[in-house]
């Protein structure tokens, strides 16, 4: 099965909205974050992993995101261009808000734990009239990750890019990404996940999230019954991810194609997420079968559960094939299947 629902005459392939911020990953790991005393600075935030590693996919990625009036502000944007994600609507917050900081906790190869400074956050600034109908427009699918749906005036300017990319038949990519962090309640939880999943082509999530996101609407559904809930809306695909255990995409047209992660030695227990994601991504906009797109996002998942960092640590699609070739040679053509 292939998704051929994108329009190939758009310059950008796609353009994401939410946050970019800081990731703090410790160098003495293994140790609780009360332990550890030296970090490695990241660009972070999950959408901005996610733009970075479709970037370096060699597709083309604009962001809309609103970051902090300081030197991590212009860390970001340096990142950015550095690594040419377009960033003509990442605008500075006005009023003092912070970047997001995430300091890491990385306690084993099996357990770690991010710890989010989110107060006055800069992201959730991103304001209504910074969402741009044309610059929408210009991408052949617009993300929206999640947490962009956790407090106003982001809320509001995520609805509008949600209805600008209908308005424009932009499909829309919807990237769960629940945090805790800036939540109020479980209840606007479900309101304002399932007022843009039941407008998205794509819904990634892991079966948390969509718990989360189906509260209301659709409580107590398994992971097939989820599928068919969203794709009788509007989805053409639906990606449910159980961590370490693997992840199941679901079609519209009934089929489903499941994939175990790629053997690794893990190193952290996240960003694999971000790996997956982009990497997935860039098959379906290539065009490709479901399941190579499965194979090419699993594979960069366990290439970043094996590494220290996320955003700076995406692959090339060439160490990714070389990766997968490697992984087949050691463990069998079905290593993932
Ligand atoms: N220990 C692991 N070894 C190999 N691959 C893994 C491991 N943990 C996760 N993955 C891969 O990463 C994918 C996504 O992980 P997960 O289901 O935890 O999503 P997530 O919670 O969005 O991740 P993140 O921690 O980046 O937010 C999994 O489907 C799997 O392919
Ligand atoms: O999404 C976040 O804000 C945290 C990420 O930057 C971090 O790299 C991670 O947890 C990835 O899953």
């Amino acid at each position: 099965m292939k998704f051929d629902g994108f329009d190939s005459s758009r310059p950008l392939d796609l353009v994401l909205l939410g946050r970019a911020a800081i990731d703090l990953n410790p160098l003495d790991y293994y140790k609780t974050l009360a332990e550890s005393t030296t970090y490695r600075k990241y660009l972070g935030g999950s959408p901005a992993n996610i733009a970075v590693g479709l970037s370096r996919l060699q597709k083309k990625v604009g962001f809309i995101g609103k970051i902090s009036d300081d030197r991590f502000g212009d860390f970001v944007e340096d990142t950015f261009r550095q690594e040419g994600v377009e960033i003509s609507h990442l605008t500075r917050c006005k009023n003092g808000e912070k970047l997001g900081l995430t300091f890491t906790e990385i306690l084993s190869e099996h357990e770690s734990s991010i710890l989010m400074y989110r107060h006055a956050i800069a992201d959730l600034q991103l304001e209504a009239e910074d969402i741009d109908e044309a610059y929408i427009k210009s991408a052949k699918a617009l993300l929206i990750s999640g947490t962009s749906l956790a407090a106003s005036p982001s809320r509001e300017a995520a609805l509008k890019a949600v209805m600008l990319a209908k308005k424009t038949q932009t499909p829309i990519i919807f990237d769960i990404d629940y945090r805790a962090y800036n939540w109020k309640n479980p209840d606007e939880i479900a309101v304002y996940y399932s007022l843009v999943a039941q407008e998205s082509t794509v819904i990634i999530g892991s079966r948390e999230e969509y718990d989360l996101t189906q509260r209301l609407l659709a409580p107590g559904l398994d992971d097939r019954e989820t599928a068919r809930f969203w794709c009788a809306k509007k989805a053409a695909i639906v990606v449910i991810k159980h961590g370490k255990q693997g992840s199941t995409a679901y079609t519209c047209q009934g089929d489903s194609f499941s994939i175990k992660p790629f053997p690794v030695k893990a190193l952290k227990s996240f960003g694999g997420g971000d790996g997956y994601a982009s990497a997935f991504l860039y098959g379906l906009f290539e065009n490709w079968p479901l399941r190579d797109c499965l194979e090419l996002g699993s594979a960069s998942a366990s290439m970043l559960v094996k590494s220290h960092g996320c955003s700076a640590d995406m692959p090339s699609l060439e160490t990714i094939r070389t990766f997968i070739a490697e992984s087949k040679a050691e463990y069998g053509e079905d290593v993932c299947f």
